[in-house]
């Protein structure tokens, strides 16, 4: 469990109005392996164990998962940015915290199966990936709803190097992201992939300098924020039911929410703004 203590904030370099809405944050938890930062209506979230290359071990896992909860449900953040340094997003799970591992501790233990509660947050959030997004870090990375990546980004799947295969939902979402062929090629090579090719095949959104990855994407996370947060949701889980049903269940899906718009007064604001040619004031109502 995680003791309730002050969140780990960074100060420096904001403007007073962020500041003070950092300062909303620290009644939470305090984190050893991560980075918390309000940035307006934007949740920054630092993977931070640099020694490690940001290993996913288990402390760390917990830590986000908690940070994430948190922030989901807090009307004030719009949209998430998850990030790691520049060397690395994520090089995997933590490899020396599980090879001792039995085939019972991971069965029993259901070992990795709380990984997936970051592809269940309902606000968007995008990875910003710099250097390598190996393993648990490449998966986690699938798990966000956008993937900018930074021109030294290497995504991979080397689980087969290391006498296992992918257990956080490598061998669904590379096949879905990408295809099946160079899916296949990975994760049976550990074969890791540029961040060029990345972008060439769809795994990622956008590709820029390294050093403005976690910009652009907080810019981004900002423009999301400035829509109606309900209809950001609607969109986020019509555009998943694509991904993750058949097709015309997720049509159906997208049509039944496309109509619950119609009930909001912010659908009435946004269309009435269009067409008079001002800004929309939306209200989440
Ligand atoms: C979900 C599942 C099952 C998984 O994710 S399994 C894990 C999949 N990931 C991997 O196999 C990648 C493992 N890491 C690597 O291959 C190499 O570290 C890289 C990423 C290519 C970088 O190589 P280098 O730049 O030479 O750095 P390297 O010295 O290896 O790593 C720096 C430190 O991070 C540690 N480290 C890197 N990846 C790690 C990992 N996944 N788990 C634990 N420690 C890790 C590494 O042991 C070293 O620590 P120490 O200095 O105490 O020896």
């Amino acid at each position: 469990m995680l003791s309730l203590r002050r969140i780990a904030v960074t100060t420096r370099n904001l403007p007073f109005s962020t500041i003070q809405g950092i300062r909303s944050l620290t009644t939470k938890a305090s984190y050893n392996n991560i980075l918390v930062e309000k940035r307006g209506k934007v949740a920054l979230l630092t993977l931070n164990r640099p020694k490690a290359l940001n290993a996913l071990n288990s402390e760390l896992m917990n830590e986000l998962q908690d940070a994430m909860s948190t922030l989901d449900t807090d009307s004030g953040v719009g949209a998430f940015v998850l990030t790691g340094s520049e060397k690395a997003f994520a090089a995997g799970a933590d490899i020396k915290e599980m090879s001792s591992k039995t085939f019972v501790d991971t069965y029993k233990g259901n070992w990795l199966s709380n990984w997936g509660s970051i592809s269940r947050l309902r606000k968007p959030i995008i990875a910003a990936v710099n250097g390598y997004a190996l393993g648990g870090g490449c998966e986690v990375a699938m798990m966000c709803d956008i993937i900018y990546a930074g021109d030294n980004a290497r995504f991979g799947q080397p689980e087969i190097t290391i006498g296992t295969i992918p257990g956080g939902g490598g061998t669904q979402r590379l096949i879905r992201a990408i295809g099946k062929a160079r899916a296949m090629e990975m994760i049976l090579t550990g074969e890791q992939m540029t961040a060029e090719e990345a972008l060439r095949s769809g795994l990622v959104a956008k590709v820029f300098p390294k050093e403005e990855t976690v910009a652009k994407a907080i810019e981004t996370a900002e423009k999301i924020s400035s829509f109606s947060q309900n209809h950001v949701i609607m969109a986020k889980e019509a555009v998943n039911q694509a991904y993750e049903v058949g097709l015309q269940q997720g049509l159906l899906f997208e049509l039944r929410s496309f109509w619950t718009t119609f009930a909001t007064e912010d659908q009435k604001e946004g269309m009435a703004a269009f067409i008079e040619k001002r800004k929309p004031n939306f209200r989440d109502q």
